[in-house]
């Protein structure tokens, strides 16, 4: 079956933009579990820009789906990570000015500092996930380092199909569909997201090697008009649909 990750940051970061309680990401979560919802995922940024550590106190505290905490790989993150024990942690790149996350963790060039550095979260019981491009060299070293899982960028797939450059578009879903294969051989669990959505998330949910895909910012977006959970039950929807395709 393809897992479904609901990711709540944007829930966040309507929340910032005045500074109340309201809306809540722990709610958010709750809703998206009775929608069936599999997983739940949070970015907490160096900046704090939208997901807080005050979230993920609350989220470990009750959430009962298995969290997927995203984060740099930075020193203060890995102590974060090693104070709550999260089913899983993805290490992802980021730059404090970029709108969002930007290509993928270039595990070959930072290859021994990342095997070292993910081996305490191993210990501590959290599968440990990098969200990396689909080139090959990224998927052999995250192997080589002993990542459980890699979560694979679908991020300018989806930017050339909304700007209607389609040969693009359609190279980069070879190189993902490759990219999955090639992780699978070498025994890695695949995952997939970014900027997914209802018209993107097909061709992706059909790649047998995926076990779970990880979609926030067009769900919350969806959630202003339909309500979250109709979004996320629609999204399931086109998921098990392609998947029955296969
Ligand atoms: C790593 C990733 O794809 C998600 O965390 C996504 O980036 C949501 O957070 P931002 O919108 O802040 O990038
Ligand atoms: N890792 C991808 C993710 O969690 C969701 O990304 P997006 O759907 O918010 O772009």
């Amino acid at each position: 079956m393809l897992r479904l990750g609901v990711n709540i940051d944007h829930v966040a970061t309507v929340r910032n933009a005045r500074g109340t309680p309201w809306p809540d990401p722990l709610r958010a979560a709750q809703i998206a579990e009775a929608a069936g919802a599999d997983g739940i995922t949070a970015h907490l940024r160096e900046d704090r820009r939208h997901i807080t550590d005050a979230d993920i106190d609350n989220l470990v505290a009750h959430l009962r789906l298995p969290l997927n905490l995203e984060m740099a790989a930075t020193a203060e993150m890995q102590a974060i990570a090693l104070r709550h024990r999260p089913h899983a942690v993805c290490l992802v790149p980021e730059k404090r000015e970029e709108r969002t996350t930007e290509g993928g963790l270039d595990v070959a060039k930072d290859e021994a500092r990342l095997a070292d550095y993910i081996a305490p979260l191993r210990e501590a019981g959290s599968r440990v996930s990098l969200f990396i491009g689909h080139e090959p060299r990224q998927i052999e070293a995250a192997a080589r380092i002993g990542a459980a899982v890699v979560e694979l960028h679908t991020g300018a797939y989806c930017d050339f199909d909304t700007e209607g450059r389609i040969a693009e578009r359609d190279a980069e879903l070879e190189g993902l569909k490759r990219g999955a294969e090639l992780a699978h051989e070498l025994g890695l669990e695949v995952h997939a997201g970014h900027g997914l959505t209802f018209d993107t998330v097909g061709p992706i949910a059909i790649m047998p090697q995926i076990k779970e895909l990880n979609i926030g910012h067009f769900l919350i977006s969806e959630a202003l008009f339909t309500g979250l959970g109709e979004a996320i039950r629609e999204m399931r929807r086109r998921m098990d649909l392609a998947r029955s395709l296969d």
